[in-house]
């Protein structure tokens, strides 16, 4: 049988995640030393570590080609899909908001929004709860050029520290939902390889606690 398989979120989940690991006593040896690999051998533990962009590490859980993975609520919200998520990993603090240009009164006006968003899922349905009406553009990156350059009246995105809406003269207006890293799992793995998987579950809990 193959190793169980985590998948994690390359980028800024990487570091917190093998942060998490070697709180768990893991051989993260090939991890820092991982050069162009994808996928990595925690041998002590028996575990396979795939390396993936956020939205792939839910497709190779639902897929179930993996068997647990380290995803930002931000991607689980936009993209959803059938999986167990298990823990709150604590890191990857930021937050969706609704921004724009500083000091003008998104809600003034009876003319129907345009929103600018690399997340129109999470826009829809943050617009849908309120029961506005809103165009969405979808953005692929540095969505706050959008209400700069004339194209949206406001953005939907992620806002960590505020320094790149800050240096844009731009300011929330809204907080939509707050987001963190989390511990996800396949729904067939979590039965048939119940106890391995419950092991890492609970010695990740443990280490959390701690
Ligand atoms: N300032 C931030 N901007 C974006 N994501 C953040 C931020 N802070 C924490 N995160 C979390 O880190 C995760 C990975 O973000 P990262 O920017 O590395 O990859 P990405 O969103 O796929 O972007 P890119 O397409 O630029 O690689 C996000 O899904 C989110 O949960
Ligand atoms: O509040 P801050 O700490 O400034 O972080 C928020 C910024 O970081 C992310 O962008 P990223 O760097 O991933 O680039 P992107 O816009 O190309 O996605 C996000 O989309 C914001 O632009």
């Amino acid at each position: 049988m193959r190793p169980i398989r985590i998948a994690l979120t390359k980028g800024r989940l990487e570091k917190d995640t093998i942060k998490l690991f070697e709180k768990l006593g893991f051989d993260c040896e090939q991890l820092h030393n991982k050069g162009r690999k994808l996928i990595l051998q925690i041998p002590d533990a028996n575990l396979e570590i795939v390396l993936a962009k956020a939205a792939d590490v839910i497709t190779y859980i639902e897929h179930g080609v993996c068997d647990m993975g380290v995803v930002g609520k931000d991607t689980i919200l936009e993209y959803g899909g059938t999986f167990f998520e298990v823990a709150d990993l604590g890191f990857g603090r930021c937050k969706f908001a609704l921004a724009g240009k500083k000091g003008e009164d998104f809600y003034a006006g009876y003319a129907e929004k345009t929103i600018a968003t690399k997340y129109p899922n999470v826009t829809h349905q943050f617009f849908e709860s309120k029961g506005m009406d809103v165009k969405i553009v979808k953005i692929e990156g540095s969505v706050e050029l959008a209400p700069l350059l004339g194209l949206s009246d406001a953005i939907v995105d992620i806002v960590e520290t505020g320094s790149t809406l800050k240096e844009n003269g731009l300011e929330v207006y809204e907080d939509v939902t707050a987001i963190s890293a989390r511990l996800i799992v396949n729904t067939v793995s979590l039965k048939l390889r119940k106890a391995e998987i419950e092991t890492v579950i609970n010695y990740i809990e443990k280490a959390l606690a701690e």
